[in-house]
């Protein structure tokens, strides 16, 4: 029998539209595991990579065919984004972008997604006319600042009110001066990706340093360097500074990696339950932060394979705790958290304090809802302490934090009746969560 939710109907369990936008779906019990898993598994794309090869085909001067992209409510709102500004986007397995003429006046729905609050506004400064852009109500809390005033620096004009957030107004001009501006990522890397990804078409282009505290996500960063450059950007990075060109931004074919940081959950539950996962289409090289799994899983008592079949991660029965610095991969933490409190040793997580900026206050909603199922989770100033106890069930609550029902689902395997609250938000980044979570448990 599901316990009640705290949260009413109007605001829980929700589907994805076309649009990106969701509707209402039913509570969701976290299965438990009766055994080993045993799966082989095909992941859909990357957010990361669909919603970069999105900006950079709109701002292209040819189509681009995006292979296999994901399709979720974070890149469906791009996606209407950039319809907004008049870019074409159409099909269905592949989506074929053809650039235009961006314009306004146009209204820009951003939701909960940092790439689309993060990437678009630059993208927006290069049309004619004004474009309102606002997200979802915890959209107005996540870092905004430092882009509004890098972007401002570089010639665009932006009225915001004076709130440093969403929503605002970008009174775009058809063009942008660009040159050196000088910002303080250390909140979101996004802030640092959003102003190299549309640099190529400001008259200078742009060379962006940052001064302040680490900038994380490290992974993400090169990612948009390596992304600029097979649309043949000139695009470089140093210590704390980046620099793209000018130029000419080349359609033709953009291939998207499945989503590695989305396979967390799955090859965690092979260590959870003593089993195996195999991904499949793992890159043998890549920019994505998920990659990192395969070094931090085998620290925690995995046995992890690579070849022709893809990734494959072996559990031996124990799972072993870890302290490790997630600066570079944030968004892995949710997982890694749960994983770590199913551990039979203690775990520390540095490096994330960015993360109280993430979908929600990540740290916060761990240390809630992990120690409301018994378990003892503390927060340090720039991360997690995990000391595993035994859990029992109860309601995940998962602050339309997709990572969090992915977190609750890897707990559910091993402590039967986990209740996770508005499971339809995982849709931002994995619509089929759920029918992939029990494929994988039916093998
Ligand atoms: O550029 C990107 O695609 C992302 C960068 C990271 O953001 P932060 O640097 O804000 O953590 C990451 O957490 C997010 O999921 C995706
Ligand atoms: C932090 C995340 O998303 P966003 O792109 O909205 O920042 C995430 O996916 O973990």
């Amino acid at each position: 029998m599901p316990l009640p939710s705290r949260c009413p109907p109007a605001h829980r369990d929700r589907v994805l539209t076309r649009t990106g936008n969701l509707t209402y779906m039913p509570d969701w019990t976290a299965p438990s595991a009766d055994g080993p898993v045993a799966a082989t598994l095909a992941l859909p794309g990357s957010k990361s990579m669909t919603n970069r090869a999105l900006i950079l085909a709109a701002l292209a001067s040819a189509p681009t065919v995006v292979r296999r992209p994901l399709r979720s409510r974070d890149t469906l709102l791009m996606a209407g984004a950039l319809r907004a500004l008049g870019v074409g986007i159409t099909g269905e397995t592949d989506w074929t972008v053809t650039p235009a003429e961006l314009r306004g006046p146009a209204r820009i729905d951003a939701g909960l997604a940092g790439t689309v609050m993060r990437f678009v506004p630059p993208v927006a400064a290069l049309a004619d006319g004004e474009v309102i852009v606002d997200g979802d109500p915890r959209a107005r809390d996540r870092p905004m600042g430092p882009l509004i005033t890098a972007l401002r620096a570089l010639g665009a004009e932006i009225d915001d009110a004076g709130r440093s957030s969403l929503p605002f107004t970008v009174r775009g001009r058809g063009r942008v001066a660009g040159g050196t501006v000088t910002i303080d990522a250390s909140s979101s890397s996004q802030l640092v990706s959003g102003l190299l990804l549309a640099a190529p078409r400001f008259d200078k282009g742009a060379e962006v340093r940052h001064e302040g505290p680490p900038v994380p996500s490290a992974p993400h960063l090169e990612m948009t360097v390596r992304m600029l450059r097979s649309a043949g950007v000139p695009a470089e990075a140093g210590e704390n500074v980046w620099r793209v060109g000018p130029g000419t931004v080349d359609g033709g074919e953009c291939p998207i990696e499945p989503d590695l940081s989305n396979a967390a959950q799955f090859l965690g539950a092979a260590l959870v339950t003593g089993g195996r996962v195999t991904v499949r289409d793992w890159p043998a090289e890549t920019a994505q932060p998920g990659d990192a799994l395969r070094g931090l899983l085998e620290r925690m008592g995995a046995t992890v394979s690579y070849d022709a079949d893809g990734l494959t991660v072996r559990g031996g029965g124990t799972v072993e705790g870890i302290e490790a610095d997630l600066r570079d991969v944030g968004e892995l933490t949710p997982v890694m958290t749960a994983l770590a409190a199913l551990a039979g040793s203690p775990s520390r997580f540095t490096g994330i304090a960015h993360l109280r900026g993430h979908e929600t206050d990540r740290l916060a909603a761990l240390v809630a809802e992990i120690n409301g199922l018994g378990g003892d989770v503390r927060e340090l100033a720039d991360g997690l302490e995990i000391r595993p106890r035994p859990l029992h069930g109860g309601m995940f609550h998962t602050y339309d934090d997709h990572r969090m029902v992915m977190a609750a689902a890897l707990l559910g395997l091993a402590v039967p009746g986990v209740e996770v609250e508005n499971v339809g938000t995982v849709a931002k980044t994995l619509p089929e969560f759920t029918a992939l979570w029990t494929r994988m448990l039916e093998g």
